[in-house]
């Protein structure tokens, strides 16, 4: 009997023990607060959305809430790059040639309205040559466009029509005779390779994506070598505009070396049978003997794969006689074949044109105005004059 009596004690003692650890147990965890589909409540800052889903626990007793189905989230898509249409060529050349004429109007406007004035004398000739000047078409050409305009008023008196008199002095100034095709074809079956130059911040990147939307857009295969290993930036700045438009970008590690990466990218243009490959390359402008150096090299291993067809200079017109500097180094230091005028939209000394070709020779072939991806036009001298003239 006493054995029986212990038995029941003993069950009775773990009865409880288990009860009240059970009971605990249960007051410790908590219940996961469940969210209705449509809670108002804030998401959480800086939460990741690429995030799988949060599991979701039961709670331990289905009475104490009801806890609807939980809509499975969606899948995170990993979203695939858009590629973009670049803007076709008669927009573009229409739109950007409203934006000279904004930018460069006042010079023609300035010209005329003196040459309008009842006489002209000496001062007035001389307001003339301060107005080219400051539009920084430089001294020899100034003469030169005053005399010719003197002589042809004083030889044709009041028959002659100014404005077109104007026109004909400024289009022989910017010389249409020079030849602006762009060379991105190669020969016997190379592609054809563009090495874009220039000193920091004057658009060499921007402009070597700009040019690649406009290949794009004419049907041609493209690939752009990121060879600006200076600054890091730029080769993701480079590798987002290929991106755009769906062409291929050769990089390297930072630092790299700029001639490794350009023969990279232009072996990668050979083996892929590419129409054209576009080199973006670092500015840096410590020393003549540098530049050389990097520029020579790169060059020099790139036609280990294929002939450079263009090498453009990019210049910012708004930086005037100090761009004329550079375009000097530039042009002692690679064989300067084009000249790329940025931030023409900026600046209204359009007149650097004429200083920069006379200054190398090489003709203007492509202008900048603005900052949007479709700003880049072909330069054309009757085209620029007409919009010099407003
Ligand atoms: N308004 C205007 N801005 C331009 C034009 N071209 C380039 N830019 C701007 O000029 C700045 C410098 O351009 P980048 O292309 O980075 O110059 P970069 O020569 O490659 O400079 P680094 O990479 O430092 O060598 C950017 O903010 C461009 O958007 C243009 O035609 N008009």
């Amino acid at each position: 009997m006493g054995e029986w009596l212990y038995l029941v004690i003993g069950v009775a003692v773990l009865a409880v023990v288990v009860i009240v650890g059970l009971v605990t147990v249960g007051r410790r965890r908590p219940v996961p607060p469940v969210e209705a589909p449509d809670s108002q409540a804030p998401d959480t800052p800086g939460s990741d959305t690429l995030a799988p889903p949060r599991p979701v626990e039961a709670p331990e007793d289905p009475t104490h809430a009801v806890v609807e189905p939980l809509e499975p989230e969606a899948p995170t898509a990993v979203p695939t790059p858009v590629v973009e249409k670049p803007e076709g060529t008669a927009s573009r050349l229409v739109r950007l040639r409203q934006r000279l004429s904004r930018s460069q109007g006042g010079l023609g406007r300035g010209l005329l309205a003196i040459l309008s004035r009842d006489r002209l004398d000496d001062d007035a000739w001389e307001d003339i040559e301060d107005t080219l000047l400051t539009a920084d078409i430089g001294v020899a050409p100034t003469q030169e466009l005053v005399d010719g305009l003197r002589t042809r008023l004083r030889v044709e008196g009041d028959s002659v029509d100014v404005r077109a008199a104007l026109r004909e002095e400024l289009v022989k100034l910017v010389d249409p005779t020079m030849d602006r095709t762009l060379k991105v074809s190669g020969a016997d079956g190379a592609p054809g390779v563009v090495l874009v130059v220039g000193v920091n911040g004057a658009g060499k990147t921007t402009t070597v994506g700009k040019i690649s939307r406009i290949l794009v857009a004419q049907d041609r295969s493209v690939v752009l070598g990121a060879a600006d290993t200076f600054r890091a930036a730029a080769v993701e700045q480079l590798a987002t505009w290929g991106e755009r438009v769906g062409v291929p970008v050769v990089r390297g590690p930072e630092g790299s070396d700029p001639a490794s990466v350009a023969f990279e990218a232009v072996k990668q243009g050979v083996a892929e049978d590419v129409d054209t490959v576009l080199v973006d390359t670092a500015g840096r402008l410590q020393n003549k003997a540098g530049l050389m150096d990097e520029l020579g090299k790169v060059k020099r291993v790139i036609e280990k794969q294929a002939p450079v067809t263009e090498v453009l200079l990019v210049l910012d017109a708004t930086t005037g006689q100090n761009g004329m500097v550079q375009a000097r180094v530039f042009s002692e230091v690679v064989d300067v074949t084009g000249i790329v005028l940025t931030k023409l939209d900026g600046s209204a000394k359009g007149g650097i044109v004429v200083a920069v070709q006379r200054e190398l020779g090489v003709p203007v072939k492509l202008v900048g105005l603005g900052e949007g991806p479709d700003d880049l036009a072909p330069f054309d001298a009757g085209a620029f004059v007409d919009a010099l003239l407003g």
